[in-house]
């Protein structure tokens, strides 16, 4: 007697997994080791940026109150009293009609309050001596770089949880982190599952099929910010699959199998979660493709039961496995990012679940349209590759026409784009 199965909704079941505890954990790493990862604390600015007022400029550091008579017929003769370089300090104080040579970058020298630029100036030598002159007033504060007009001392830059990237390097090497507390990335173990399975490097055999879900489950792990482990394929042997499975939930987090999970005959994941006391959260979503997802706990790890079907399997770890990722590095919104579009053809097939469907975005004139991005079966593998979105088609209606608004999930958040500016618009007279 084959098992009646119940659908939840698509919104419990990620309830049910985001519900189930997990612990955070800290590393710290060297500071370029950080890029691409999630930072673990708070980092609140221990100075100001820049952290003593300087010079943007190369020129000459001034009073600006000598400069104020200044004309092109009148210029005003300054006395070029030293030199001062990026990374050095100028100890004395510059008095009246003096000047100091300054470069960009290094820190205005007590009594001055404005710089010159160099190609503002003209400079002689009489008797040894560099004089420079200007020929127009300045008002104090010209050309200054002010301490902390960058970054006050007590300010908080980035919150726990942010993704490192260049920019974030930058803030992390201006206050002094040479190694980063960044949430550890976990691993994610990944078994296949079917006799019919061949590895990419195997030639083509009948009835066979290539592996392709491990690979691709191994890139969308790395592609949340995990490291992926590859256990293989399952043996044909229900006992050994129960060892394999607790040897690889020894050494991972998170396990995710494909394959094997609905009610065929191999169908081996059920009876492997009663096997090794696993808690099954639910093994039926009201959702297409992937209505077959189960996800299962043990002591404080998941295993995920993903379809082998490729189009479905893809769609439950982005829906269930993805967020879980995102929320062990601390991310306030661990799920994919939810935009607006319409729909970019009709959709007519009847929808009693909840549909996901791979979609390839684009904006027409400022409107974000989202076309189904090929084969939409549950099995496609094809159109995989040009989605970068998942139409999400609510269930119980008969079918959805172009140019109707439909809710997106944007599969990669920073999108490439091809160079924009060649034929860009004014759409103002300003
Ligand atoms: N009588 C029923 N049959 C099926 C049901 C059902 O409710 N009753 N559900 C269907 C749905 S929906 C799906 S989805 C699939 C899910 O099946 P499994 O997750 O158990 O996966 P398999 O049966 O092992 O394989 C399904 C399909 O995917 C291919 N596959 C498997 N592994 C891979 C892989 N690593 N790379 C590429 N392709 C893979 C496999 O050859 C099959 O064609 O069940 C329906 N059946
Ligand atoms: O799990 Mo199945 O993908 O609904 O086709």
């Amino acid at each position: 007697m084959v098992e009646k199965r119940n659908p939840i909704a698509v919104s419990e079941a990620v309830k049910r997994v985001m519900d189930y505890a997990y612990t955070e954990k800290v590393e710290w790493v060297p500071l370029i080791e950080a890029n691409e990862r999630f930072l673990a604390e708070n980092l609140a600015a221990d100075q100001d940026v820049p952290s003593f007022d300087r010079s943007p400029y190369d020129g000459f550091a001034i009073r600006a109150v000598d400069s104020q008579k200044a004309t092109k017929e009148t210029p005003v003769s300054f006395k070029v009293v030293g030199e001062i370089g990026a990374g050095f300090v100028y100890e004395q104080e510059v008095q009246a009609f003096e000047a100091l040579r300054i470069m960009t970058g290094a820190p205005i020298p007590k009594g001055c309050d404005a710089v010159v630029m160099l190609e503002l100036t003209k400079d002689e030598v009489r008797d040894g001596q560099t004089y420079m002159s200007i020929n127009r007033s300045y008002e104090a504060g010209t050309n200054i770089s002010y301490q902390g007009e960058d970054v006050r001392k007590g300010e908080v830059l980035i919150q726990k949880g942010q993704f490192i990237n260049p920019g974030v390097i930058a803030l992390l090497a201006t206050f002094g982190y040479a190694e980063v507390p960044v949430f550890k990335k976990p691993v994610v173990g990944v078994i296949a599952t079917g006799s019919e399975l061949l590895e990419p490097n195997e030639p083509l055999q009948a009835g066979k099929i290539r592996n392709s879900n491990a690979y691709m489950i191994m890139a969308q792990i790395e592609r949340a910010g995990a490291t992926a482990k590859y256990f293989g394929q399952f043996s044909d042997d229900l006992d050994v699959c129960i060892e394999e499975v607790k040897k690889a939930l020894s050494q991972v987090d998170i396990l995710i199998t494909t394959g094997g999970v609905s009610v065929g005959d191999y169908d081996y994941l059920p009876a492997i979660y009663e096997a090794i006391g696993a808690t099954v959260l639910f093994n039926k979503v009201a959702m297409r493709p992937g209505s077959v997802t189960t996800v299962a706990a043990l002591d404080g790890q998941l295993l995920y039961g993903l379809s082998g079907n490729p189009s479905a399997c893809y769609v439950g770890f982005e829906l269930f496995t993805r967020p879980i990722i995102r929320k062990s590095f601390g991310s306030p919104t661990p799920h994919l990012r939810r935009e607006k579009a319409i729909l970019g053809e009709d959709f007519t097939k009847a929808n009693p679940f909840t549909r996901f469907i791979r979609a390839t975005l684009h904006y027409n004139d400022g409107q974000l349209v989202a076309t189904p991005s090929g084969f939409n079966k549950s099995s496609a593998v094809s159109s995989l590759a040009t989605a970068n979105a998942f139409i999400v088609l609510p269930g119980g209606s008969r079918g959805y026409e172009k140019d109707m608004p439909v809710d997106v999930l944007l599969l990669e958040d920073v999108q490439g784009s091809e160079w924009p500016w060649d034929n860009i618009k004014k759409y103002s007279k300003l």
